[in-house]
Parts: C-alpha cells; sequence; structure tokens
C-alpha cells in the first residue's frame, strides 16, 4: 500500500556538506503493507523523517516514484493526506488554545464528522490522561502532556496509516507504555499501517513486523527483528561461573569459539558471565562436560538470543555515525 522505488531526496545546504549538497534519502526502495507496523531505524540524520515526510507528500522526491495506494502524495496529495495522521517530531499544536480546542480545532481541519464529535473528544481526552486539563492552554503544558496531545489529535480522524516520527519521546514510562499498548491494539484490532520512527530498539523490537535500518539515506538491513538477529548478530551462548573460575572458563571457551569472540561481563550475586558468539549448539554438551572436568563451578548455561539492539550494534560497529 505504501512503495517506494528508488527515492532520492537532496537537499542544497550552504557549504558544509559535500559540494553543499546533503543526501538525506539515497535510493531507497521499500514496500509497507496493510496493517503492517514498520520500523524505521538509523542513527540521527539517518533520514528517516525525510522519508516520512516523503511519505506524507511535504516533500518531493529529488528522483524516484512514492506511492501510497497507488496515489502520488503530492499531486493526489488532499486524498492521501486524508488517510494519513502523521505525528511530526515538532510542534504542530497551537500553544493558545486549549487542550479540547486544539482538538476540536483539528476536528474541523480534518473534517471529522460533526455526529458525536463532543463524545469523541472527550473519550479521546480520557484515553490519553487528559480529562483534568482540558480546559488549561496548551503552552503550559508539560512536554510529555504535549505529546501524548499531539498523539489524540493525530487519531482523532481515525487515519488508515499512520506515520509516527517519536512518538515516545518525552514521555514519562507510564505515557511510554500507554502510547506503545496504543500502536499495538491499533494495528491488531484495528488493522492500521504504522511507519514507526524511533531510536528506541526496544520498542521498535516490541511492536515492528518489520524493521529497515537506514544509514546515510539508505538501507543498510531491512528484516523481522527475528531475520535480522539471525543475520547479523552471531547466535551466542551465555555461561555464568564463580568469579575465581572466571579464566580458565576463558581458556575452555576460547578453545571452541576463539579468543576474540568471547565477552566477560558481570554476572548476579557476584558471578562471572562468559558470552562466546558463534558457538555451534550441538557444541555446547563438549563444552559443558570441558568445564565441569576442569572443576570450574558452572552456575548457568543459557543460548543467548541477540536483540534488536545487538543487531543495530553489529550493524553500525566501526562505522562514523
Ligand atoms: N530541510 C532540510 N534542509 C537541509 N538539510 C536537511 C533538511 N531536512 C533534512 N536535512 C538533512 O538530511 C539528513 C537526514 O535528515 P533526517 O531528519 O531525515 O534524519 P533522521 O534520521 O530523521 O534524524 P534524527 O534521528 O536526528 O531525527 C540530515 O543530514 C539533515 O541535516
Amino acid at each position: 500500500m505504501i512503495e517506494l522505488a528508488d527515492v532520492h531526496r537532496t537537499f542544497d545546504t550552504k557549504g558544509r556538506a559535500q559540494n553543499g549538497v546533503v543526501r538525506a534519502v539515497d535510493g531507497v526502495t521499500l514496500s509497507i503493507e496493510r496493517g503492517e507496523v514498520l520500523g524505521l531505524l538509523g542513527h540521527n540524520g539517518a533520514g528517516k523523517t525525510t522519508v516520512v515526510r516523503l511519505i506524507a507528500g511535504v516533500l518531493t522526491p529529488t528522483k524516484g516514484k512514492v506511492r501510497v495506494d497507488g496515489q502520488d502524495p503530492v499531486a493526489d496529495g488532499v486524498s492521501v493526506r486524508r488517510r494519513l495522521g502523521v505525528l511530526p517530531t515538532g510542534p504542530f499544536l497551537d500553544l493558545r488554545l486549549t487542550a479540547r480546542a486544539n482538538l476540536r480545532f483539528a476536528a474541523e481541519l480534518f473534517g471529522v464528522p460533526r455526529d458525536g464529535l463532543t463524545e469523541r473528544i472527550e473519550r479521546s481526552l480520557a484515553e490519553f490522561d487528559l480529562t483534568d486539563r482540558a480546559e488549561d492552554r496548551v503552552e503550559g503544558f508539560s512536554a510529555g502532556m504535549r505529546q501524548r496531545l499531539a498523539l489524540a489529535r493525530v487519531l482523532l480522524p481515525e487515519p488508515e496509516v499512520l506515520l509516527l516520527d517519536e512518538p515516545s519521546a518525552q514521555l514519562d514510562p507510564l505515557a511510554v507504555r500507554m502510547v506503545r499498548e496504543l500502536i499495538a491494539r491499533l494495528s491488531r484490532e484495528a488493522g492500521r499501517t504504522v511507519v514507526l520512527c524511533t531510536h528506541d530498539l526496544v520498542e521498535a523490537q516490541l511492536l515492528c513486523d518489520r524493521v529497515v535500518v537506514l544509514d546515510h539515506g539508505r538501507v543498510a538491513a531491512a528484516g523481522t527483528p527475528a531475520e535480522l538477529s539471525a543475520q547479523l548478530a552471531a547466535a551466542a551462548v551465555e555461561v555464568e561461573v564463580a568469579r575465581e573460575d572466571a579464566e580458565t572458563a576463558r581458556d575452555i571457551l576460547a578453545k571452541a569459539v576463539g579468543a576474540d569472540a568471547i565477552e566477560v561481563v558481570p554476572g548476579p550475586n557476584g558471578s562471572t558471565v562468559l558470552r562466546g558468539r558463534g558457538l555451534p549448539r550441538h557444541q555446547l554438551p563438549e563444552l559443558v562436560g570441558s568445564l565441569a572436568a576442569a572443576h570450574v563451578r558452572i552456575y548457568g548455561v543459557r543460548p543467548f538470543e541477540p536483540s534488536l539492539e545487538d543487531v543495530y550494534l553489529a550493524l553500525y560497529a566501526g562505522r562514523p555515525a
């Protein structure tokens, strides 16, 4: 339903970047299915927001094609925007208006039917825990309250596609959980398509069906979190041993995976955890046998499943930000 085909977007700058041109998006091809939650990851300046702005039709590609349900977000802007809910990173609320008035204004702007609108606004205020502050001007709101109101505003017209640029930035842990549950519910129950820009890898792992990692405007990796883990961060084993036996255990593990593939971290209750990358599963019993034969006190042996964070770090290892 959302297609980007070899999309480029450059910006002219006054001399600081190469030849005065920034390649914000540099040949991105990707498609996002209906009902999918797609995570856009990448360092600061990787091109995430630019991709979102291209899908929203706020920017025109320098080259390539963007389509939302077959329509061009720039040429068919009105029709495409009717289906999109965009949460930008910057402020877009009217600070002089109250929370309730901001929602009323948005409803008018997006042509939300008047029938049942008052109830809908009250429900939305309650859902985002803003009922008590509904008559206060937004200029007096904390960053987290503004973000909650911004989300309420985006969701009011019930858009089919949500483009969310860092939705949980600035939120306290409770609000973060609320927003994550909301996103999960919107995709699961309401079948909404969500494009989620985030720096939070736990959030991406939790919510996204698929993630795309951007690096200098290009797709550096794409797939489900599980696929990326399998491709990019080798499976490993974690062995928890008594601290005094860590040296012996390390030598034994090194014979199996090589000294460079071992990471040593403090474990619980004063123990030591040795993480060995790339140990084939069938060698695990032999490893445990060798450790036991050397009288290493073993407190635990577990396979280590790489998280999206490990994938991300593996992907960016040794590269400049
Ligand atoms: N309007 C603009 N004018 C000039 N350069 C721009 C403009 N918008 C984006 N850029 C540049 O394009 C590159 C990509 O920016 P973008 O905002 O898409 O990155 P991002 O991945 O969203 O970063 P962040 O994680 O910091 O939000 C950056 O080098 C940025 O400076």
